[in-house]
């Protein structure tokens, strides 16, 4: 299989980047701010907010104001996540443009992220998808842990395939693999995306690599080899699981504009403007860069 001519990218800085910020609350107004960057920058595709319980994760209780706040781009899908009908009614009342529902391929994981076994969250999620399709609102679907779980250690392909299976057979129109904590290693991701593929037609499948080992660029360019073309990522590498306690950012989204552009393949992203924006979330969050690109580079003034 050869390169993607074209990578989508998936940008998570404001959802996964920001649901497990430990230097306090980020306020409503940088969350906003955050978001209006990142669609001056090119982005297709921003998951902006989540709706879950505030008592699971706090960071995420100002999701309906964010969404509120934010200039809606022209070309710009906002998503967010909805773990239940609850969350479905918040985000469809804030004018989502998207949902995600998100399961696991770990019993353990998913009990303790989303308080329920694979095959409970899978029964949740059938209603979900439904009310948001009879909305005329795309489901995205998220399987965790697909190349390892920080609870119960090692994951099979043949498991990851098995969930992702049936959130595409529910209705998700797109499948995104997590490595939620960053252990996997290329051989493995060909292998797991290998046992996926054999269900999920492969323009369905998204890859969302966390870089807690240093292995998702390795991992992404494996994936790419093999013609995934959809591909998460997170500004400035922001985030990790509140539920994958040591888990790091996704890859930065910086780091994979640098990749690809290296590789000839066209995102529509700025790589210049998504650093200036990486670099300033980092100082309103006071964290240092996660990108090995922005740090290499450096800012260029704006103004
Ligand atoms: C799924 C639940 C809700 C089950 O949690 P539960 O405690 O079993 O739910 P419940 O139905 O018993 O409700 C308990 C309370 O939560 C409230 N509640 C219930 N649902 C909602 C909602 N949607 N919005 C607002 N409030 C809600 C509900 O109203 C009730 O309030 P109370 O009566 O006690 O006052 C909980 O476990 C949860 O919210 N988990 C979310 C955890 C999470 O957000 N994790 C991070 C995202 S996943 C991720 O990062 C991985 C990913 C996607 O990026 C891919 C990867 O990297 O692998």
């Amino acid at each position: 299989m050869s390169l993607p001519p074209q990578v989508r990218i998936v940008e998570m800085g404001p959802r996964d980047g920001l649901q497990n910020a430990t230097s306090g609350f980020v306020p409503t107004e940088v969350k906003i701010t955050l978001i209006d960057r990142l669609s001056a920058t090119g982005l297709t595709h921003i998951e902006a907010a989540s709706f879950v319980s505030p008592k699971w994760v706090p960071q995420m209780r100002d999701g309906a104001a964010v969404m509120a706040g934010i200039q809606r781009a022209k070309g710009v899908t906002y998503a967010a996540l909805t773990p239940n009908l609850q969350g479905l009614t918040a985000a469809l009342a804030a004018n989502v443009g998207e949902v995600a529902v998100f399961g696991a391929a770990s019993e353990a994981f998913s009990q303790k992220n989303i308080n329920c076994s694979i095959a409970e969250s899978l029964a949740r999620f059938e209603p979900v998808i439904e009310a948001a399709h009879a909305q005329g609102v795309r489901v995205r679907g998220y399987v965790s842990t697909v190349m390892g779980c920080p609870y119960q250690g090692d994951v099979s392909p043949a498991q990851v395939a098995q969930v992702a299976r049936q959130l595409l057979a529910m209705g998700c129109y797109e499948i995104s693999l997590g490595d939620t904590i960053g252990v996997g290693t290329p051989l493995q991701a060909k292998r797991m995306l290998e046992a996926v593929r054999q269900y999920v037609p492969l323009e369905q499948i998204a890859v969302h690599f966390h870089d807690t080992y240093g292995q998702a660029i390795a991992n992404l360019y494996a994936v790419l080899e093999e013609g995934v073309a959809i591909i998460d990522s997170s500004v400035a590498g922001l985030g990790g699981c509140p539920y994958a306690a040591g888990a790091s950012g996704n890859v930065a989204t910086e780091d994979v504009l640098y990749l690809l552009q290296g590789l000839d393949i066209a995102t529509g992203v700025d790589l210049q403007a998504m650093i200036n924006t990486g670099f300033w979330i980092s100082q309103q969050m006071q964290r240092q860069n996660g990108s090995k690109v922005a740090l290499a580079k450096g800012i260029k003034h704006e103004n």
